[in-house]
């Protein structure tokens, strides 16, 4: 068997993605999310697997902007719709995809690649690297208590039509964006992933809800939400689904999880994701009882490794020797020293003996800031080769804020 990979045509646009459908078990999207799907398919970046006439495979590369630690919005193929038929699975055909599009993001310039997996043990052999999580959890709010901070009675909130108050809420989004590494720039369309249906347990819930949080007249935050109504022998058991909260300042976000803390006839809000280091935890009287869990949220890729690491800055000072492991992209591999600071960096080939080693998934793993490097180290996934190194690049490598990314794609 032989196929073939060939950029997308329009036209076969919908026989394309009943592939990748099928792959993810068939069953058929809500209409607007399979138009949202189709007006963000870049053609020219996407491809198929064609055996003969057959659709097999499926791929594509989204032109998002990346933000990365230091604040500066760097291009990134945002890989997406991987798929290949069940009929095909296992021939190297996902492995084709992912070796074209290297190369394509390569020669377009882009020094990174990110994607949300379906299963985060597929992309590690591709070189990704998992560089962002994110929490979950249940607020219990018949046991927790919330404290906020001084000035949160004047925030003035509202409730408001999801869609009406969409513009207002992208432009809280926007100006979020560059504050928290791992969040991506809207492209156009982007703003109707908010208005579509939430996934998971939607039996028996509102429509998704939005509450407006408001300051001098002035938008500071929004929260979407949905109400799931229960009733037991014993009273009203409710539950809140938080599907996003966002905030400009720390009383904003407070004021908003407070309303949301507070919703007559529930007892318990349940947050769908968050950043790790979200303010709630600290808002909380009782954080063990919210049971927060961990989820991987972005995997990322070093697509050309000296570009990639002068594109963000460091926390600290560092002058640091990676010797690089990089067999699906050759090109990356060697030695390369890296110095910066917080103003900028550079990083060059070099000569020099190496003062740690690892391999471009642990690069692109720490890249973000949210996983350190001594942690990768003491899985036996970088090794030290210069005393003190180790702490050097992982205290610089780090940041301040948690790396997050609020949607799949
Ligand atoms: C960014 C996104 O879009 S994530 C969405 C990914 N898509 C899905 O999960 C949909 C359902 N799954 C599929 O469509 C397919 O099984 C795919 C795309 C995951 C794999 O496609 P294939 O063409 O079978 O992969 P391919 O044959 O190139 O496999 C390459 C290697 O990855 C391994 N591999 C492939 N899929 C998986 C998996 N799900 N889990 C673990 N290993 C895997 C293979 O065993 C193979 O290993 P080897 O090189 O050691 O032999």
């Amino acid at each position: 068997m032989t196929t073939e990979l060939r950029v997308l045509d329009p036209t076969e646009w919908d026989r394309w993605y009943e592939v990748l459908e099928l792959a993810f078990g068939g069953v058929a999207e809500a209409p607007e999310e399979r138009a949202l799907w189709r007006d963000l398919t870049e053609f020219d970046r996407f491809m198929g697997a064609w055996d003969g006439d057959l659709c097999v495979g499926t791929a594509g590369a989204f032109s998002f902007r990346l933000t990365v630690p230091g604040g500066a919005s760097v291009p990134a193929g945002g890989v997406t719709m991987v798929s290949v038929a069940g009929t095909h699975r296992r021939r190297g055909i996902l492995t084709s995809m992912m070796r074209r599009q290297l190369d394509d993001l390569r020669a377009a310039g882009e020094s990174l690649a990110v994607l949300t997996a379906s299963e985060p043990e597929i992309y590690g052999r591709f070189g990704y690297g998992l560089a962002s999580f994110a929490a979950r959890a249940t607020i219990d709010t018949t046991r927790v208590s919330l404290s906020v901070p001084e000035g949160t009675d004047e925030v003035s909130l509202r409730l408001a039509g999801l869609e009406e108050s969409s513009p207002v809420c992208e432009e809280v989004y926007a100006k979020l964006v560059p504050s928290r590494p791992g969040m991506i720039a809207r492209l156009p369309h982007w703003e109707r992933e908010p208005l579509l249906d939430p996934p998971g347990d939607r039996e028996g819930a509102s429509p998704k809800l939005c509450v407006l949080a408001e300051r001098a007249g002035e938008v500071v935050g929004f929260a979407h939400y949905a109400i799931k109504p229960k009733w037991s022998s014993a009273g009203a058991d409710g539950s809140v689904a938080v599907h996003r909260l966002m905030g400009l300042d720390a009383v904003a976000e407070a004021a908003l999880w407070r309303f949301l803390c507070s919703v007559d006839l529930t007892r318990e809000v349940r947050i769908h994701s968050c950043p790790v280091d979200d303010a709630w935890q600290h808002l909380v009287s009782d954080v063990r009882r919210c049971a927060p869990t961990l989820r991987d949220v972005l995997h990322l890729r070093l697509v050309e490794v000296g570009a990639a690491l002068e594109a963000r800055t460091y926390q600290a000072p560092l002058d640091v020797v990676f010797e690089v492991e990089d067999a699906f992209c050759p090109w990356n591999e060697g030695r390369w020293r890296l110095t910066g600071d917080a103003k900028g960096a550079t990083c060059v080939r070099t000569a020099d003996p190496a003062d740690l080693e690892l391999s471009v998934r642990e690069l692109g793993a720490a890249y973000l800031g949210g996983v350190p490097l001594m942690s990768l180290a003491a899985a036996g996934r970088v090794r030290e080769r210069r005393e003190g190194a180790l702490v050097e690049a992982s205290v610089a490598f780090g940041s301040p804020v948690a790396p997050w990314l609020p949607h799949g794609f």
